[in-house]
C-alpha cells in the first residue's frame, strides 16, 4: 500500500523519463511523479544521492547555469504542510551502489583532469574552455557580443543547428591535422625593437634566460612531440621547473624584495633569475600590505606579481587545518586563463620544500560536485565569476570562509568590470562584503573593516579601449581614462580597503609588448581568405594564431586551410571542452601549427612561440586589439600583428591604431607624430596565382559544411517530427518553404546547391585541389626575386626553397 502524500507536479516535467532534474544554479526542487515501487519511502538528503550529469549536446555543455544538468531519478518530492522533504523507495544497498559509481565516474573524470595537471606541473585546463556556446563567461562583454549571435558575414544564429557538426567537425579536425607532419622550422629574421629599450631589457633579460632556450628547441624539432591530451598546452614552467640537469640559476636578483628562502628557491627551479618590473614594483608593496592597481603590458609577469605575495603570505601561516580558510580568490574572465592561472601558480609551489598549498579551479565546464568538494580545502580558490558565484552562493558554510581570504585579486580587471559581465562578479563582491548579521540590502562592510587586500591587474585599463570601433569613434582616444580616472572607476567598483590604492603603471608609454611589430594587409573583403593563406604561406612553419569575430568564421577557416595542407586547428566556445583542450594542446606542441579562433583566446593564453597574430577581422575594440596581439611578442620574444583589412574597414583600423596608441603620442619627450599602422606590401601576382586553389578549397570547406548543416538539420527536423506524430518529407518541407523569401535567402539557396554535391563530385573537387597543390606557383621568369621560375610551396612549407622569395615579415614591409 502506498503511503498518502502531497507530490507537487514536475516544474520541469520530462516526456519519458521521471526524474528530477537539478539546474547547476539554484532553482527551487522540482518534483516528479511518484516512484512505481511498492517499497516503504525513506526520507533522504538530496546530497546522499548519486547524481548523474545529464549529457548535454554539445553546444550546450559549455553553457553555464541552466544548462549544467545533474539528475537523479526515483526520488519523490513530500509535502507535510508547509514543510518540504524528500524520499525514495530505493534500499540502502541500491543508493551505495549507485554513489559508489558515481564515485567512479568522478574518479575517472578526476584522473583525466589530474594526469593533465602532473604532466603540466599545472592544473586542469579546461580550456573552455569557457564559453558561451556561446561564451557564458563573455556574454556582454562590450566586443565580445558577436560569437555566437553571427558573424560578420551574418551566417551565424544557427548555433543549435550545427551543434552536432561541431563534435564531427572536431573529430574530421583531429583526423586531419593527425596527418600533419611537422616540418623544419624555417629562420626568420629577428625583429629588434628600439621603442622603450632600458624597460625593454629589464623586462626580458629573465625571461629571455628562461624562455628562449624552450622555444628555440621547440621550433627546431622536426619531431612531433608527446601526443597525450593536455601534456602540453601549459607546460612551459612545469619544463622548467623538471629540468633538473641544467641546476637551479642564481636568483640574488630578487633579494631586495625581501621573499623567504622558500619562494626564492621555487624562483630558481623555474629560472627566473630575477623579476620583470611589474613583479619587482607590485610585490613589495603587496608584502607591505597596499592594495594594489597593477597595468603593465601583455606576457609581462603579472601573474607572478600577485602569486609571490600569495604563496608568502601561505608560507608565513598556513591556513589552520581546523576552522579552515582561504587564502585568496583569484577571479578571471575565461576558463582557460583561470587554469592558466591555477597552473602557473601550481608550477610556483611545485617541488618545494614545503607543503604545497592546495589550488581549486573552479570553473564552468566541469562537474560541479567535484569542485565544491575541492573547495572545501582549497588553500587558494581561482575561478570565473558565473561558477564561483554558483558555488558560492548555494554551498554551505563555504560562504563564511571565503570571507576570511587574505587576498582578493581580480585579474584581467578591467574585462571583468566591464560594462554586461560585472553582474556575478557584482554578486560575489557583495555576498563577500554583506553583513551576514543585517539582512540583504544592509550597507556593505566599511572599509576600515575589510581585512583582506584587493589585487587588481590588467595590460588595459582605458575605458576607451573598450568602446565598439564600428560607427563613429572619438579621435584620437580622447575618451581615455588617466590614472586619476581609472583610480575614480575601480574605487566606485571595488570594495578596496585602502582609501587610495597603490597604482603602479610598469609600462606608462604603451600597453603593447616591446617586441611586437604591427601592420596590416588591404584586400577586398571577398578576397580575405586568399590573402589570408597568401599571407601565411609569406611565414612558413612560423607558429600563427588567426583571430576571428565569430565561431562560424572558424568552423570555416579552419577546413579552409587544412585543405589547403596547412596544420590549422580550430577554437571556439561552441566547442567541447576536451576538443578545445586538444586544440590548445596541440598548437603548444606542433612546432608551425596555426590555431584559428575567436576572442576566447584573447585574453592571458601564454603559449610560448606565437610569433604571427593575423585578425582576420577587424576587433570590435581596441583592448581586444591590445590583448590578441599580445599573444605574441611575450616576454623577451619578438612578433608580429597583421590585420587583414577590408577598404570599408580602414576607418576603423585608424580609429583603432588612434587608441591604442594614444598614450605614446601624450608621453613625454615623444613626437607628437600619429602612429602610422603599416601597410604590408603583399606580391598581388602571387596572391593571383594562388587564387584557383584557393577558390577550391573554399568550395571544399563550405560544401562540407553545407552537408554537415543540412544533415543536422534534418536530423533536427525528424526528431521534432516524431515527438509531433507526423510524418517528416524533407523535400516537401522544402517544397512548402519555397517561395518564402527572407534573410540569407540567397545564402540558403548557395547552401542547398553545395549540400546537393555528390560524394563522387566531392570527390573530384579534392582530386583537382590535390592536383593544383602538387603544381608549382609559376608567376613567370621575369618577375622580381624570380631565380627559378616557379614557387615550390610545399617545398616552402616543408621550409625548403627559396625563403627569399616569398620572404618573412621583413620582406612583408617591416624593415624600416
Ligand atoms: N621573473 C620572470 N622571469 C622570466 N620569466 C617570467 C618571469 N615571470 C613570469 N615569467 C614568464 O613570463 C610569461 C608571461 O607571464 P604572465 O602570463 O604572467 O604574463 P601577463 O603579464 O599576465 O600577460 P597577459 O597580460 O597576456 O595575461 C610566462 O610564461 C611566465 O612564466
Amino acid at each position: 500500500m502506498k503511503r498518502p502524500h502531497a507530490a507537487q507536479k514536475p516544474a520541469h516535467p520530462t516526456h519519458k523519463r521521471q526524474k528530477l532534474e537539478k539546474p547547476a544554479t539554484p532553482a527551487p526542487a522540482p518534483a516528479p511523479a511518484p516512484a512505481k515501487s511498492s517499497a516503504p519511502r525513506r526520507k533522504i538528503r538530496l546530497d546522499d544521492l548519486s547524481w548523474k550529469a545529464v549529457s548535454m549536446p554539445d553546444r550546450l555543455e559549455d553553457f553555464e547555469g541552466f544548462c549544467g544538468l545533474d539528475e537523479i531519478d526515483d526520488v519523490e518530492v513530500v509535502r507535510d504542510g508547509a514543510t518540504l522533504s524528500f524520499g525514495t523507495r530505493k534500499t540502502a544497498e541500491q543508493i551505495e551502489k549507485e554513489k559508489e559509481e558515481g564515485r567512479k565516474r568522478e574518479a575517472e573524470e578526476t584522473r583525466y583532469f589530474e594526469e593533465m595537471r602532473d604532466r603540466q606541473g599545472e592544473v586542469d585546463l579546461n580550456v573552455d574552455v569557457e564559453g558561451e556556446a556561446v561564451e557564458s563567461e563573455w556574454e556582454g562583454f562590450s566586443d565580445g557580443d558577436g560569437e555566437g549571435k553571427g558573424d560578420a558575414r551574418g551566417d551565424g544564429g544557427k548555433e543549435g543547428k550545427e551543434a552536432k557538426s561541431v563534435e564531427d567537425k572536431g573529430k574530421k579536425d583531429k583526423e586531419q591535422h593527425e596527418d600533419t607532419k611537422p616540418v623544419k622550422e624555417a629562420k626568420g629574421k629577428e625583429a629588434k625593437g628600439k621603442k622603450d629599450k632600458e624597460q625593454h631589457e629589464k623586462d626580458t633579460k629573465p625571461a629571455k634566460e628562461a624562455k628562449g632556450k624552450k622555444d628555440k628547441e621547440q621550433h627546431e624539432s622536426s619531431e612531433p612531440q608527446a601526443q597525450a591530451i593536455g601534456s602540453g598546452a601549459f607546460d612551459i614552467l612545469a619544463d622548467k621547473s623538471e629540468d633538473e640537469d641544467e641546476g637551479d640559476v642564481d636568483v640574488s636578483a630578487w633579494e631586495d624584495i625581501g621573499l623567504s628562502k622558500e619562494t626564492l628557491a621555487s624562483l630558481s627551479k623555474l629560472k627566473f633569475s630575477e623579476p620583470t618590473t611589474i613583479q619587482s614594483l607590485a610585490i613589495p608593496e603587496v608584502l607591505a600590505g597596499r592594495d594594489v592597481i597593477g597595468k603593465a603590458s601583455t606576457g609581462s609577469g603579472k601573474t607572478l606579481a600577485f602569486g609571490i605575495p600569495i604563496l608568502e603570505s601561505y608560507l608565513k601561516s598556513p591556513p589552520a587545518a581546523k576552522n579552515h580558510a582561504p587564502i585568496a580568490l583569484i577571479i578571471s574572465p575565461t576558463r582557460e586563463l583561470a587554469h592558466q592561472l591555477s597552473a602557473h601558480l601550481t608550477a610556483l609551489c611545485a617541488d618545494g620544500d614545503f607543503k604545497a598549498p592546495s589550488i581549486a579551479t573552479v570553473t564552468g565546464g566541469l562537474a560541479v560536485q567535484k569542485q565544491r568538494r575541492q573547495l572545501e580545502n582549497a588553500d587558494v580558490i581561482v575561478g570565473t565569476p558565473g561558477r564561483l558565484w554558483e558555488v558560492i552562493s548555494s554551498g554551505q558554510g563555504l560562504l563564511a570562509s571565503i570571507k576570511r581570504i587574505r587576498f582578493l585579486v581580480v585579474d584581467e580587471a578591467d574585462r571583468l568590470l566591464s560594462q554586461g559581465s560585472y553582474k556575478e562578479l557584482g554578486e560575489i563582491l557583495k555576498i563577500l562584503d554583506r553583513d551576514d548579521n543585517a539582512g540583504e540590502g544592509a550597507a556593505p562592510t566599511p572599509a576600515a573593516e575589510i581585512q583582506r587586500q584587493t589585487l587588481v591587474f590588467s595590460a588595459t585599463f582605458h575605458k576607451g579601449l573598450q568602446q565598439k570601433l564600428a560607427g563613429k569613434g572619438p579621435k584620437g582616444g580622447g575618451d581615455l581614462m588617466n590614472k586619476q580616472e581609472s583610480m575614480e572607476y575601480l574605487l566606485k567598483k571595488l570594495n578596496f580597503r585602502e582609501e587610495k590604492p597603490k597604482f603602479i603603471d610598469a609600462n606608462p608609454t604603451s600597453q603593447m609588448a616591446t617586441g611586437l611589430k604591427e601592420g596590416l594587409i588591404e584586400c577586398a573583403g571577398t578576397e580575405k581568405d586568399l590573402f589570408l593563406y597568401s599571407l601565411l604561406l609569406y611565414h612558413p612553419k612560423k607558429r600563427a594564431l588567426i583571430f576571428t569575430n565569430s565561431v562560424s568564421a572558424v568552423r570555416r577557416i579552419t577546413p579552409f586551410l587544412q585543405n589547403l595542407d596547412l596544420p590549422a586547428l580550430p577554437l571556439h566556445s561552441g566547442m567541447i571542452q576536451k576538443a578545445r583542450l586538444r586544440s590548445i594542446e596541440r598548437f603548444t606542441q606542433r612546432p608551425g601549427s596555426i590555431l584559428v579562433a575567436t576572442d576566447v583566446a584573447a585574453r592571458g593564453l601564454d603559449i610560448p612561440g606565437v610569433e604571427l597574430i593575423v585578425h582576420y577581422h577587424l576587433p570590435r575594440a581596441a583592448d581586444t586589439y591590445v590583448h590578441r596581439s599580445g599573444r605574441t611578442a611575450r616576454g623577451s620574444a619578438s612578433g608580429a600583428s597583421i590585420l587583414i583589412c577590408a577598404p570599408e574597414e580602414v576607418a576603423g583600423v585608424r580609429r583603432l591604431v588612434a587608441k591604442v596608441h594614444a598614450r605614446n603620442e601624450a608621453a613625454p619627450g615623444k613626437k607628437k607624430s600619429a602612429y602610422f599602422i603599416r601597410t604590408l606590401d603583399i606580391d598581388r601576382r602571387i596572391v593571383a596565382r594562388l587564387k584557383p586553389r584557393a577558390v577550391l578549397s573554399k568550395r571544399i570547406a563550405d560544401t562540407t559544411i553545407a552537408k554537415e548543416k543540412k544533415h543536422s538539420e534534418d536530423d533536427w527536423m525528424r526528431t521534432a517530427a516524431e515527438e509531433l506524430g507526423v510524418d517528416y518529407d524533407s523535400e516537401s518541407f522544402e517544397k512548402e518553404a519555397k517561395g518564402r523569401k527572407g534573410r540569407g535567402a540567397g545564402r540558403k539557396k548557395k547552401e542547398k546547391e553545395a549540400s546537393q554535391l555528390t560524394k563522387g563530385e566531392m570527390g573530384a573537387l579534392r582530386a583537382e585541389l590535390k592536383g593544383l597543390l602538387a603544381q608549382r606557383v609559376n608567376v613567370g621568369v621575369s618577375e622580381r626575386y624570380l631565380t627559378s621560375g616557379g614557387i615550390d610551396v610545399e617545398a616552402l612549407m616543408r621550409g625548403e626553397g627559396n625563403l627569399e622569395f616569398l620572404g618573412d615579415a621583413g620582406a612583408l614591409g617591416f624593415e624600416d
